[in-house]
């Protein structure tokens, strides 16, 4: 029994993303929030023949109370998408209020439950998450999730072109560490199960990098006004979902990059430190999922030269924008 929650479901993100765990036999409830349209959203799916219950509540009648009582997993992709010439940091004014608001739901009505956050920027909004939860004294590490999956997908499908066959792209796994905003997107190259040409010239692997960070962008441009990606976005989140389902339900070995709190485990995070020569609060890195939420942070491993200019061109503007996020709850609270 697993009652999953989307909050923003009747978006471009959440209604797709909403039918992917319709569709998972491991999900028997399924809660929809959003400001808009969620009652029809959920009668639509609830005439498919699979197990979940759906529930659909907008905010009148303590509607988020009621989709967030009982859920163990609760997706968060409620929130403004990007425009043609905006930068995910440029969504920070509206989003970050939003998440805030459903965080301090979540701290009072669902303070146990994994929380995955897809709303933009995430580098900003998980530690926003955070500090809302520490400020209700409910703050679990090991249960917050910032949901960096798309760029992982990217990278396996644009490794899979390069390689000249799509149809490897599911079984190429690329970690990619750091954050989701361009610099802070690392992908790590060196250590795809699948391993690049090696007369791939350097300035292809360049503009293979540089994809794979700005893949968000190739979509904002190409929709030219009509938001970011939905479908490429329903499909990550809810395969990273899917693998923290499994997890809790005892499933051992489940691994993914995801954005935490380096407070989930220490000695992992130990030894992240060293190898980033600075400390953050936060980082993507490969994460090993166990009942509790994260299990184990692993390092990064080996690097190119190439991967460790990478990391290090993403380090700074990572701590700015966990500051950012921080300082966004802090001034909240003055108020
Ligand atoms: N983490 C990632 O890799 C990705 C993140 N995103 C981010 O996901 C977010 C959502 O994107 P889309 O679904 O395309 O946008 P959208 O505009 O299509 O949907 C957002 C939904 O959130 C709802 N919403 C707004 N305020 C709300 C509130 N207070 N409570 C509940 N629902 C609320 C809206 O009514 C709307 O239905 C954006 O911030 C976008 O940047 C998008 C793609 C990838
Ligand atoms: O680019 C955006 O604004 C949406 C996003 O995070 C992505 O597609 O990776």
């Amino acid at each position: 029994m697993v009652k999953a929650v989307v909050l923003g479901a009747a978006g471009g993100i959440g209604q797709p993303l909403a039918l992917l765990l319709k569709n998972n036999p491991l999900v028997t409830q399924l809660g929809l929030y959003d400001i808009v349209n969620t009652p029809g959203v959920a009668a639509d799916l609830s005439h498919i023949s699979t197990p979940a219950k759906v529930e659909g509540y907008l905010p009148a009648d303590d509607g988020l109370t009621k989709t967030l009582t009982g859920a163990e997993v609760i997706l968060i992709p409620a929130g403004v998408p990007r425009k043609p010439g905006m930068t995910r940091d440029d969504l920070f004014k509206i989003n970050a209020g939003i998440v805030k608001d459903l965080a301090t739901a979540i701290a009072k009505t669902a303070p146990k439950a994994f929380v995955l956050v897809i709303s933009n920027p995430v580098n900003s909004t998980v530690p926003i998450v955070a500090e809302v939860f520490k400020k209700h004294g409910v703050f679990d590490p090991k249960r917050l999730f910032g949901v960096t999956t798309l760029d992982v997908v990217r990278a396996s499908t644009f490794v899979s072109e390069i390689l000249g066959d799509l149809s490897l792209s599911k079984d190429v796994v690329v970690p990619v560490v750091g954050g989701h905003s361009g610099v802070t997107i690392v992908p790590l190259l060196s250590q795809s199960t699948h391993p690049l040409p090696s007369s791939l010239a350097k300035t292809d692997y360049d503009a293979l990098v540089n994809r794979i960070q700005f893949g968000g962008d190739e979509v904002v441009k190409a929709k030219n006004g009509g938001g970011s990606a939905t479908l490429s976005m329903a499909y990550a989140g809810a395969e990273f979902a899917f693998k923290v389902i499994r997890a809790l339900k005892g499933e051992k070995g489940l691994v993914a990059p995801s954005y935490v709190s380096l407070e989930a485990d220490p000695s992992g995070a130990a030894e992240l430190t060293k190898e980033l020569g600075q400390e953050l609060a936060y980082f993507s890195s490969n994460i090993e999922l166990g009942t509790d939420g994260v299990a184990k942070i692993s390092p990064l491993g080996t690097l190119t030269d190439a991967e460790k200019a990478l990391v290090s061109a993403a380090v700074p503007e990572l701590a700015k924008n966990i500051q950012t996020g921080i300082n966004f709850v802090a001034e909240a609270s003055r108020l």
